[in-house]
C-alpha cells in the first residue's frame, strides 16, 4: 500500500510509502493489561510508536549503517523491535526505514518474526523520518490503513533497551501534559567556545539534564508542530520536546529514565550494547534432570550451587519445561545420570526447536553425563558421547549451542551423591 505525499504539504522528498508488514496481531500478553491494554469494557488509550531508522551511522565508522550491525548475530534494530512488542499495549509500529534498506528491513522482520510493524520511507534527516513516520499514522493521508492513535511514542531504533515502565512513564505524562521525554543526568559539563576556540562560558552541570528517549505525544500536538516546522528545523533540529514546545506550545514532562536508555552512536556502543545482552541472558539457567528422584537430589545440590554465581535457576525433571521455555531461559543444563544416551537432550532440543526460542537469542545446552567407568569402559563411553558432535553440530544450524560433558563416578559415589 503506498502512501503518497500529502497534497502540496510536507517536505519536498518523497512521501512516506507504507508498506505494510503488519504481523498477525500479536496476542495481548496479560501481564500487560492496563490502562492502554485491552481491558474489557473500556476503552483502551490507543498508542502507536515511530521509530526513525533512516540514519547512515557516519559515527558509527563502518559501512553497515549501525541499526542494522549485528549483536550476536542479529541486527541491532531487531532488539529494539523485540523490547516495544513486548509491550501488548502499543498497537502499531512504525518504522522509518530508506529505500534501499527496505528489502533489509523486510528480511528483519521476517527473519524474527517481528509483529505489529509497519514500514514507512526515511527522510534525509531524523526529523523528516520521524515526520514520515507521524504521517503514516494521520488520517488526512489517502489510503492510509493504520488508525490514529491517541498517543505516539518516538523512539529511535537504535536505543535497544527501552523497558515497558519508562514507556508507561512518558506514555501516562503526554496523556496528562501533551508531551514527555526521557532524561538522564550529564555526565560532561556542556560549555560554550567562543569564535577563537576558546571557552566562552559553562553551563552549571547540575541545572541540565540529557534529552534520551523514548518520548511521547499526544498525536495532534506532535503532528501539528511538524505540519508547522520550518524546513531549517527539519533540517537541523535534533529535538522533538523542543519542535512541541516551539510549535503547539507545549511543556514537556521530563521524566527521569534508566542508565540503559543510551544511544548506540559509536562502535564502542556496539560492544556495550553486546555484553549488556550477553549478562541478561546469560542470568538465568535450567537444570534438566532425567527423573524426579534426581531432581530432587542431583538437581537440587547444582541448584544451590548455581544461585551462588546466577539470579534464577530452575530445576526440573520436564513436567514444566514448555513453561519454562515460555519464559525465555536460554541456558539449559540437561543431567543424565547413569546413561549416556542422549533422549532427554534430544527432547530439549526438540522443544527449543518447536517454540522459535533460539530465533532470539543463541540457545546454550550443557548435556552432562555422570557415568559409572567400572561398568563399561571408557571407549564405548566415549564413542558414545563423541554422537553429541554430530547433535551439535545440527544443533548449532537452528542457532542451539550444543556440548557434552562426561563425568565419571565410581558407583558407590554415585550412590552416596544420590541419596
Ligand atoms: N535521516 C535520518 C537520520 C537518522 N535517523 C535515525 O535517527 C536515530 C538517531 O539518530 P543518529 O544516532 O544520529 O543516527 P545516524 O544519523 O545514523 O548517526 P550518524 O549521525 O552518526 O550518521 C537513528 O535510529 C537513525 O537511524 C533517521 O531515521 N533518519
Ligand atoms: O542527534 P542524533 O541524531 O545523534 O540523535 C538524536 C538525539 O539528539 C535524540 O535522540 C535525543 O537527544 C532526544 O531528542
Amino acid at each position: 500500500m503506498e502512501l503518497g505525499p500529502p497534497g502540496g504539504s510536507g517536505p519536498a522528498e518523497p512521501g512516506p510509502r507504507l508498506r505494510g508488514l503488519r504481523g498477525a496481531d500479536a496476542a495481548a500478553s496479560a501481564s500487560s493489561l492496563s490502562r492502554f491494554g485491552a481491558e474489557a469494557g473500556c476503552r483502551a488509550s490507543a498508542v502507536a510508536a515511530v521509530l526513525p531508522a533512516g540514519g547512515s551511522g557516519e559515527r558509527m565508522g563502518v559501512p553497515t549503517p549501525k541499526q542494522f550491525c549485528p549483536i550476536l548475530e542479529r541486527p541491532l534494530i531487531s532488539y529494539t523491535l523485540q523490547a516495544l512488542e513486548r509491550v501488548s499495549w502499543i498497537k502499531d509500529i512504525i518504522v522509518a526505514v530508506t529505500r534501499e534498506n527496505m528489502e533489509t528491513m523486510k528480511g528483519i522482520i521476517q527473519r524474527y518474526q517481528h509483529k505489529r510493524i509497519s514500514l514507512v520511507e526515511a527522510g534525509v534527516t531524523r526529523h523528516r523520518s520521524i515526520f514520515n513516520g507521524l504521517k503514516a499514522l494521520a488520517e488526512d493521508q489517502p489510503n492510509c490503513r493504520l488508525s490514529k492513535p491517541e498517543v505516539v511514542i518516538i523512539h529511535d531504533a537504535v536505543r535497544p533497551f527501552v523497558e515497558e515502565d519508562v514507556l508507561l512513564k512518558v506514555v501516562t505524562a503526554a496523556q496528562e501534559h501533551g508531551a514527555s521525554g526521557a532524561i538522564r543526568p550529564l555526565v560532561s559539563t556542556v560549555i560554550s567556545p567562543s569564535a577563537d576556540s576558546c571557552l566562552d562560558h559553562s553551563l552549571e552541570r547540575a541545572r541540565y539534564r540529557a534529552s534520551e528517549m523514548p518520548q511521547a505525544f499526544l498525536f495532534d500536538v506532535i503532528y501539528d508542530a511538524y505540519q508547522q516546522c520550518s524546513d531549517y528545523d527539519l533540517e537541523f533540529g535534533t529535538e522533538c520536546l523542543h519542535l512541541a514546545l516551539k510549535y503547539s506550545h507545549i511543556k514537556a514532562k521530563l521524566v527521569e529514565g534508566s542508565p540503559d536508555l543510551w544511544k548506540v552512536t559509536y562502535k564502542r556502543d556496539l560492544y556495550a550494547a553486546e555484553s549488556i545482552i550477553k549478562e541478561r541472558i546469560s542470568q538465568k539457567v535450567c537444570v534438566v534432570m532425567d527423573t524426579k528422584e534426581d531432581e530432587e537430589h542431583v538437581g537440587h545440590c547444582l541448584e544451590e550451587m548455581l544461585k551462588t554465581e546466577l539470579n534464577h535457576v530452575k530445576v526440573t525433571s520436564g513436567q514444566d519445561l514448555q513453561q519454562i521455555i515460555l519464559e525465555q531461559c536460554y541456558n539449559f543444563v540437561c543431567v543424565n545420570v547413569m546413561t549416556s544416551d542422549f533422549e532427554e537432550t534430544q527432547r530439549l532440543l526438540n522443544m527449543v526447536e518447536e517454540s522459535n526460542l533460539s530465533i532470539l537469542y543463541p540457545v546454550v545446552v550443557i548435556s552432562v553425563h555422570f557415568l559409572d567407568y567400572e561398568s563399561v569402559p571408557l571407549g564405548q563411553k566415549m564413542e558414545k558421547v563423541m554422537q553429541i558432535r554430530e547433535f551439535a553440530k545440527e544443533a548449532k544450524k537452528r542457532n542451539i549451542l550444543l556440548s557434552g560433558l562426561l563425568i565419571y563416578f565410581p558407583q558407590e559415589i554415585q550412590r552416596d551423591l544420590l541419596h
